[in-house]
């Protein structure tokens, strides 16, 4: 357990002893649930979060022995920059999981050009149409405010996007810092994925998990609205 946080029963939480212990943890664990999800129903779907901390999950699930011509990956969030900046999280998916035998999954990208950040995540909502769901299996990160995905407090859409009958997939949100335009998509996708795992690396993250633990409101923490049943967190140093 985690510092022993007083997380709800349902929420089973791992502590790893180094950063690179937890990523090749969870990547045989993510490696097994997607070859599960082929052997299942054909396919497997697999978003995750962009960030700094899933690089070296990336590259340990890459190494994995599995059918990636099965399977589709997308984003939990991108930033409204083209793919090939360095702030993007498709660059980083691309540079870091998608590589060797992993080269061969599909992948559904989030960002999508457009006049307006809006435009654009509407491009992004009809292009997700193609993501199969309930998705298999999806990483979260989590920012020290208590964001996941780029659900951040403050954004204008945020209730919008927390609404468990939100119609949109994808919808634009406003970081708190740059690139401030965002694309996230949205709570009812999320939080119908199979299996859910929240990664997270550092004491000041057990912290705001703390924080978080102690109210109620997602629209203060959003990662509030993900933790329960079937959340599993992995921590590590
Ligand atoms: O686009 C992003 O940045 C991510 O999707 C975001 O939700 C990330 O998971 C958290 O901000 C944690 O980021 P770190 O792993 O870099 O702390």
């Amino acid at each position: 357990m985690i510092y022993q946080l007083d997380l709800p029963v349902d929420v089973p939480a791992h502590s790893h002893s180094d950063a690179q212990g937890c990523a090749q943890s969870l990547a045989a664990g993510v490696a097994e649930a997607l070859r599960e999800a082929i052997d299942t129903h054909g396919y497997a779907s697999l978003v995750v979060s962009g960030g700094r901390s899933p690089l070296n999950f990336f590259a340990s699930l890459a190494a994995q022995p599995l059918n990636w011509s099965r399977v589709v990956v997308s984003l939990a969030d991108e930033r409204w920059v083209a793919p090939g900046d360095a702030v993007s999280n498709e660059t980083l998916v691309r540079a870091h999981l998608l590589q060797g035998p992993a080269a061969a999954a599909r992948f559904i990208g989030v960002y999508q050009p457009g006049a307006t950040l809006e435009e654009a995540a509407e491009l992004a909502d009809t292009a997700l149409a193609e993501l199969p769901q309930p998705i298999d299996v999806l990483v979260l990160g989590m920012g020290e405010d208590g964001h996941t995905a780029s659900l951040f407090p403050g954004s204008p859409l945020l209730a919008a996007a927390l609404n468990p009958d939100c119609p949109r997939r994808c919808l634009p949100m406003q970081a708190p810092d740059e690139p401030r335009d965002r694309l996230t998509l949205t709570a009812p996708l999320l939080k119908a994925a199979r299996l859910q795992l929240l990664v997270i690396a550092g004491e000041a993250k057990v912290d705001t998990l703390r924080r978080a633990l102690a109210g109620n409101d997602p629209l203060e923490m959003p990662i509030r609205a993900f933790l329960h049943y079937p959340l599993e967190i992995h921590w590590s140093p």
